[in-house]
């Protein structure tokens, strides 16, 4: 099987949104003064679609959603070339020459998105050539279903967020993770309105479901030496993301005050970024995410990796490039989840771009044995709301 033809197209969301709400999430830019500019980090509204044909006739869809155009622009100019003529069967082989051709400038962030999105569409490419899911290429079954924990409940109306997690808990949902409004720019006011939205979800949940607890990076160490021992009493299943990503030494410490788990990796990258994370005991839950961290290729490994050091996996975003992952190994527990919303942040754009997607069921995903590679088709339904570039 040779590699014929490789497009790279980035879908942009021009349909309707869901305006952003201050406050909605803290994250990284909260610490500077441009308010403003605060919600401006939070719009995933593109995504890089990647189709790559070969000399049998199948085509295989790899996506990445970071920094999408400039993704685009990495495959068409360094990434295609590198694997036209080749054949999707040598992974390894391709996986490492993306990794080594771009590594002086590509090893973290959007290079390596891009070249997990290439890598992702090769083993779309591998399954439907033995007509296999990926998942059966990479363990196979571990799971009858996946557990999944429920992704959203963003900071609003706190009565808003309590009607949010009783509709979900009556899905069946036994895991939630919300999302914290405020840190160390809002004061003691702002640590009072996180206790508060942490106490409402709980009041609904119950004490006989997950919690976690989402910062995105829009806290700092000395906040969150202050917070952790005010959340203890909420028993929440880890704190995501505390501090930016580049302070592993902030996470470690963190960490080693084991009052509770920190997690982290969403924006971590290559076996190396997470071999750091796992030899620095940063973080207590990994969370890589398969279309940035390079691909399945990468993801396969750490999993062994966090296998190893006893670190459980729990990608992030859910979505089927990670579903495979996490049915393949015991090393994953379970998933995040998004459920298909009005587009928002966008993490929900995936279910506007693909189809095949597997709709949670009392808080399980099930992937399906006769579905051959990663079990995903475009959507034609939404196609006249993206600005589609080639
Ligand atoms: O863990 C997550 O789901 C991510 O951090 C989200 O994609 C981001 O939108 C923050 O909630
Ligand atoms: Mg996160």
């Amino acid at each position: 099987m040779k590699i014929t033809k490789v497009r790279a197209r980035t879908f942009e969301w021009k349909g309707k949104t869901v305006p952003p709400q201050g406050n909605f999430c803290s994250n990284a830019m909260d610490l500077l003064y441009s308010p403003q500019e605060t919600m401006k980090t939070f719009r995933f509204h593109g995504w890089t679609v990647v189709e790559i044909e070969t000399d049998t006739g199948l085509v295989g869809y790899g996506n990445v959603a970071l920094a999408p155009r400039i993704a685009k622009e990495i495959i068409d100019q360094y990434l295609s070339p590198l694997i036209m003529g080749q054949d999707p069967w040598d992974y390894e082989y391709l996986n490492q020459r993306m990794y080594r051709a771009t590594h002086a400038w590509g090893r973290k962030g959007v290079g390596m998105a891009a070249i997990s999105a290439v890598d992702i569409e090769l083993w779309d490419l591998l399954g439907k050539s033995v007509d296999k899911p990926v998942f059966k290429l990479l363990g196979g079954r571990t799971k009858e279903k996946i557990p999944c924990y429920y992704s959203k409940l963003y900071r609003t109306d706190l009565n808003e967020m309590q009607k949010e997690a009783e509709t979900y808990l009556k899905q069946g949902f036994k895991a939630f993770k919300m999302r914290f409004g405020y840190g160390p720019a809002h004061l003691q006011q702002g640590v009072t309105e996180n206790l508060k939205s942490v106490e409402a979800v709980r009041e609904v949940i119950g004490y006989d479901t997950d919690l976690m607890l989402e910062c995105y990076m829009g806290w700092n160490l000395e906040y969150t030496k202050r917070m952790l021992p005010k959340l203890a009493r909420f028993q929440p299943r880890w704190l995501e993301e505390p501090v930016i990503a580049d302070d592993i030494d902030g996470y470690a410490e963190l960490n080693a005050m084991n009052i509770v788990p920190i997690s982290g990796g969403e924006h971590e990258f290559s076996l190396y970024g997470f071999k750091q994370l796992l030899d620095r005991k940063a973080v207590s839950v990994v969370q890589y995410d398969t279309n940035r961290v390079g691909g399945i290729t990468m993801a396969h490994k750490i999993n062994a990796l966090c296998e190893a050091y006893s670190v459980p996996v729990v990608p992030h975003a859910g979505q089927m490039h990670n579903y495979h992952l996490t049915m393949s190994t015991l090393a994953s527990p379970m998933s995040e989840y998004f459920p298909m919303f009005d587009v928002e942040v966008g993490n929900e754009l995936f279910y506007y771009i693909f189809d095949g997607e597997p709709v949670a069921e009392d808080g399980f995903l099930q992937l399906r044995d006769d579905v051959p590679g990663l079990g995903l088709t475009l959507k034609t339904e939404y196609l006249d709301q993206f600005n589609i570039v080639e």
